[in-house]
């Protein structure tokens, strides 16, 4: 396995770093790395979930979302290990550059 359930304390400080780093929107809900993204329109929003599409193909591992016109809302989790791993916020951060 080339990921493992990250402890609390590391999930803390990899959500302090990767709100650092970009919106401070993300936050930890129901066990899963969260954030609603919020784009101009439908068209935005679904060009947005096909870039995550390709890219989470491409690494086996799938964003749990829903999608409501421009809104995007966005829990990640491994499922492998029934929690958050480095994975998660390999994707979040991805996300983040679709997002731009
Ligand atoms: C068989 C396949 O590799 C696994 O089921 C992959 C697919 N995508 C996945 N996505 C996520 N989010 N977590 C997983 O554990 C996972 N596992």
């Amino acid at each position: 396995m080339t990921h493992r359930k990250l402890e609390p304390h590391e999930i803390e400080d990899a959500l302090n770093q990767l709100n650092t780093e970009t919106s401070q929107d993300w936050t930890i809900e129901n066990d899963k790395l969260s954030k609603t993204f919020k784009f101009k329109d439908f068209q935005h929003a679904f060009g947005f979930m096909t870039l995550c599409a390709l890219y989470a193909e491409k690494q086996d591992h799938h964003p749990e979302w829903f999608n409501v016109y421009n809104k995007v809302k966005v829990q990640l989790t491994t499922h492998d290990v029934s929690g958050i791993s480095p994975k998660d916020f390999d994707l979040a951060k991805k996300m983040e550059a679709f997002a731009n």
